[in-house]
């Protein structure tokens, strides 16, 4: 069922400190500009590698699902990790009927398609997010 992994996420207390790290320690070339995501309650910015992407993502707004992470993990961390699938409704019912807690309805995410979250206690410990492939990919 999953397809590419499609992005590692890193949560952090400051992503403009982040891109400065990745861009001028670590080399990268390629990283967009931070944008709000303001129903998902974060602000993001993507560093794109010939392999994939990480994703670094900064607390938006009181209520972050990410806001308690980072106060266990003031530095921040890798927080959680992406696979497309291609219908993330039948990806929702399958991971249901195996038992897994599906923490959210499908909703947009950064990438402008369609994510739900899986939760951590059911997936050895790893916060699991399942993004739609975008469409012009599925062509
Ligand atoms: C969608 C936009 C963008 C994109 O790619 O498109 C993103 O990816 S944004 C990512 C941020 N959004 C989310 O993470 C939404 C889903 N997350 C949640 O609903 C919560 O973070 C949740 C439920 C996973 C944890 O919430 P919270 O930390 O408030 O709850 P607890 O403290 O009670 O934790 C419960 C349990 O889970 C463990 N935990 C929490 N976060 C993680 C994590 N990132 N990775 C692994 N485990 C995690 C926590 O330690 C607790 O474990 P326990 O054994 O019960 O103590
Ligand atoms: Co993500």
């Amino acid at each position: 069922m999953i397809g590419p992994l499609n992005h590692v996420g890193v949560a952090v207390p400051d992503i403009g400190k982040a891109i400065d790290f990745y861009r001028d320690v670590l080399g990268a070339t390629d990283i967009t500009e931070p944008k709000v995501l303001a129903p998902q309650g974060v602000t993001y910015a993507f560093v794109t590698l010939p392999s994939g992407q990480v994703e670094l993502i900064e607390p938006y707004g009181e209520t972050s699902p990410i806001l308690k992470y980072l106060e266990r993990n003031p530095k921040g961390g890798q927080h959680h990790i992406c696979f497309e699938v291609k219908d993330i409704h039948e990806a929702k019912a399958t991971m249901e009927a195996r038992g897994m807690r599906v923490l959210n309805e499908p909703r947009i995410g950064a990438h402008g398609t369609l994510v739900i979250f899986l939760h951590p206690g059911d997936s050895g410990g790893v916060l699991i997010e399942l993004m739609e492939t975008p469409q012009a990919e599925h062509e």
